[in-house]
């Protein structure tokens, strides 16, 4: 049976194809500015949280559908969220390349580009619209994929989140250097949860690698379990999206924050 991803992936290369019939033109000779995730997670003196603009999901379905990117984006800089994470597939979640640009726009936080990447044009497209970073699915890629893309985004200036499921894919997610790696609660296949992916991933690292931990934290608790675990931040969806209401939206951002520092890694 073929599973989400290698249904997401089918979508993705049949979105390239059309990219690639439309072409991304950016100019190459004027670096725009970019936010640095990595960096602001190694400066930051408390746990770092991505907050994340996620309208609707396979796992969970519609989470909220109406919303304003840019006001949202806004409220989370505000509440002093570290980064903005900006899911941009439209089939899957509900989002756009749109979005992102609109939130470019409202804040100066560094932005994620969640997305499936398989390829350059994808890289090249984001950051066209103002990101700071992109993601790259170590299950999505074959191990070489892996790294031409993660150099061909570091090459733009981009930071690169790689994201890893379990200590089989650390091989070849370290092989491809990226700025920081994300290791995500969530199982992509099962759509399970368990944060002990992130204790157990962490317990096998070397303890120069930058890490975020991934889905599933559902309030401070959460926070504080992974910044024990040596996380140098969070990246929250679901948790922010359910309330509409902005005010709540910063208190829950609030809360997030107040989960001390990792202690004794980078
Ligand atoms: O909504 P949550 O459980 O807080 O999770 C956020 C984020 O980790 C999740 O959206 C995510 C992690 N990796 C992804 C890859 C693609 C799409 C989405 C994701």
């Amino acid at each position: 049976m073929m599973s989400i991803l290698d249904k997401i992936l089918e979508t993705k290369r049949e979105e390239v194809a059309h990219l690639r019939a439309q072409g991304i033109s950016f100019d190459r000779g004027a670096p725009r500015e970019i936010h640095s995730l990595r960096q602001k997670l190694l400066e930051g003196t408390k746990l770092g949280v991505i907050a994340e603009i996620k309208r609707r999901s396979p796992s969970k379905g519609v989470i909220q559908a109406e919303i304003n990117p840019a006001t949202r984006a806004r409220v989370y800089e505000e509440a002093g969220a570290t980064a903005i994470s900006v899911l941009t597939d439209r089939t899957y979640f509900g989002g756009s390349i749109d979005d992102l640009r609109a939130v470019r726009e409202a804040v100066s936080l560094p932005i994620l580009r969640k997305d499936f990447v398989i390829d350059e044009l994808q890289i090249d497209e984001a950051y066209a619209a103002g990101a700071d970073v992109i993601l790259l699915i170590a299950a999505a890629l074959p191990n070489e994929r892996l790294q031409t893309l993660s150099f061909y985004a570091q090459d733009l200036g981009l930071d690169v989140l790689l994201e890893v499921h379990g200590t089989h894919e650390l091989d070849a997610a370290l092989a491809a250097k990226p700025s920081i790696l994300g290791i995500n609660n969530r199982n992509l296949h099962t759509f399970e949860v368990d944060l002990g992916v992130t204790e157990q991933v962490i317990d096998a690292l070397p303890d120069d690698v930058v890490v975020i931990s991934e889905s599933g934290v559902l309030g401070m608790v959460d926070a504080q379990r992974m910044a024990a675990a040596g996380a140098r931040g969070v990246l929250v969806g679901e948790l922010l999206m359910r309330h509409e209401d902005l005010g709540d939206v910063a208190t829950c951002l609030t809360a997030l924050q107040m989960a001390k520092a990792p202690v004794g890694r980078r």
